[in-house]
């Protein structure tokens, strides 16, 4: 991979809208380099129970991609949703639709009785996959993200961050109350100015890049 400036989280949405309307690549491509990528990169660490968190957004959308490779490569993953299954559109339904006729178990974790099964399952889970809140989240965690957040955070269970530790500022790298604490972090097409700084490298751990698949010139075109 070519070495590359950061991208802030303007540029991010840049990249994302560029991408559809200059360069005609559908984002629900993009959002399966990324899911894909991850997985592979989780894979090589030999998870033995996956909890997969997601939230309403398109960083979910990369956890349900997630899910369906893991499951393919072996690895028991189960989908602990933040948000209602109305909620959820987009790219993001398009692989919730392929997870759900798949089979892959789904836990309904926006509703209060459901929490029990919850924290059953991340006492069960060696790795922890964060895909709750990704770069376009500015404010600090709602509920019931910012419970989960809290509970993942005292669990013995390692975190994969994807794109972003939820509650982080992609920008500043300063932590929201709360904000994921990961192992390690998964970033798309190139780290994020706050990954650098020292108050995010505890919430951040290591940090990976993955390459969704942007063409170099639409790179160019956004870091210019
Ligand atoms: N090119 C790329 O980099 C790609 C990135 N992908 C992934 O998409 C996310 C960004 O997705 P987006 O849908 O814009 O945002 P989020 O998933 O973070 O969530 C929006 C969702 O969250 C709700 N919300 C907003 N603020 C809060 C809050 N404080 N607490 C709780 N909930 C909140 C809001 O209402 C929305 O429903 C990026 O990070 C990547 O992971 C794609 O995979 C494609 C390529
Ligand atoms: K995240």
């Amino acid at each position: 991979m070519s070495v590359r400036p950061l991208l802030t989280r303007e540029q991010s949405r840049a990249v994302d809208t560029l991408a559809a309307e200059k360069y005609h690549i559908p984002g629900v491509i993009l959002m399966e380099n990324a899911g894909r990528g991850s997985a592979e990169l989780l894979f090589a660490r030999k998870p033995a129970n996956v909890l997969i968190c997601c939230g309403p957004g398109n960083n979910g959308g990369d956890g349900y991609v997630i899910a369906r490779h893991l499951d393919l490569l072996g690895v028991p993953v189960i989908i602990a949703l933040f948000c209602s299954r109305e909620r959820i559109q987009g790219d993001a339904l398009i692989n919730f639709k392929i997870i759900e006729a798949a089979g892959i178990e789904i836990l309904d974790c926006a509703a209060e009785h459901l929490c029990e099964s919850f924290a059953a399952q991340l006492s069960q889970a060696d790795w922890v996959i964060d895909a709750m809140l990704g770069t376009g989240v500015t404010s600090p965690p709602r509920e019931p993200i910012a419970s989960a957040i809290g509970q993942i955070n005292a669990s013995k269970a390692q975190v994969m961050a994807i794109d972003i530790p939820s509650g982080l500022d992609c920008d500043t790298g300063q932590p929201n109350a709360p904000t994921i604490e990961a192992d390690f972090t998964a970033t798309f097409v190139t780290s994020k100015p706050g990954y650098q700084k020292p108050a995010a490298q505890s919430y951040v751990g290591e940090v990976h890049v993955v390459d969704i698949g942007t063409p170099q010139a639409l790179l160019r075109e956004v870091l210019r």
